[in-house]
């Protein structure tokens, strides 16, 4: 479970994230969704650890993140950030081993590269294994990106995912594919996932809960049914949008 009790980040004098609480706990997906600035990234790298918080605090399971090693708190929660980019010349199937660095006391096991040969698959990249990752194409990046981050937490019964736009540069299918992945992982293995997207119609699919922001503040936390309603988004968005339902399911559109 990740409790975040009154974070806040601000950058000199501007308060980027004004106080908010956030409590994830149990198996399920919970999207983040807001315009552009809202402060959904912000709102994830400071649950992550990578924003050192103007004040509040974050513990998981208890305890707070400082609390934890580098890597206990790697072994507990994996993060998938916007920026794909490295600056080395890795191999694809380097890169997904590093998301094993945290399981190694002696090196890399036959079982590490097993997890890796599996997370490329179920991101439908085997066949870049023996690419360069920096020849990659975006798309591509991500879901190996995306492959490290779930070797990292490979099979761990209640593992944290948090993914920052994981389906941003994807096309339709690889979208349905990696979120429908998520999701079985989720069933599967109890997994707590926080994950920021833009697309409503995308969240309306998988999400069991919304945290819908604007202006550096959580203006709704609920169930995704309860959260996704044509006031909510278009008070958020600034912009009409209606839900209709369509096949049982919650479909949206700008008027
Ligand atoms: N380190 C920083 N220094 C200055 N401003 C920052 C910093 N980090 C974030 N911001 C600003 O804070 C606001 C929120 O940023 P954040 O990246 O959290 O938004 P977001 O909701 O994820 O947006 P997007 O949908 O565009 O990715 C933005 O206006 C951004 O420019």
């Amino acid at each position: 479970m990740i409790k975040a009790e009154q974070i806040h980040f601000s950058v000199g004098s501007k308060q980027i994230l004004k106080p908010v609480n956030v409590e994830l706990s149990g198996a399920g997906i919970t999207v983040v969704l807001g315009p552009n600035g809202a402060g959904k990234s912000t709102l994830l790298k400071c649950l992550s650890g990578a924003n050192r918080l103007s004040g509040g605090t974050v513990s998981i399971d208890g305890k707070t993140l400082q609390a934890y090693s580098r890597k206990a708190l790697a072994l507990r929660r994996a993060v998938l950030s916007q920026s794909t980019e490295i600056a080395f010349p890795f191999k694809v199937h380097e890169v997904v081993m590093m998301g094993r660095n945290p399981h190694s006391v002696r090196g890399e096991t036959e079982a590490d590269h097993q997890i890796v040969e599996e997370a490329l698959r179920h991101v439908d990249a085997s066949d870049l294994s023996d690419r360069e990752f920096s020849t990659l194409s975006g798309g591509e990046k991500q879901r190996v990106q995306l492959a490290r981050v779930l070797a990292q937490v490979w099979e761990r019964k209640g593992a944290l995912l948090m993914l920052d736009e994981p389906t941003s540069a994807l096309d339709l299918r690889h979208q349905s594919q990696i979120l429908g992945y998520v999701r079985r992982q989720v069933e599967q293995f109890g997994m707590t996932v926080l994950c920021i997207l833009h697309d409503i119609n995308l969240a309306a699919s998988y999400a069991d809960r919304i945290i819908l922001m604007k202006d550096g503040e959580i203006v709704k936390h609920g169930d995704a049914d309860a959260v996704l309603t044509s006031d909510h988004l278009s008070a958020v968005y600034d912009i009409p949008v209606s839900r209709h339902e369509l096949a049982g399911q919650a479909r949206f559109f700008i008027d």
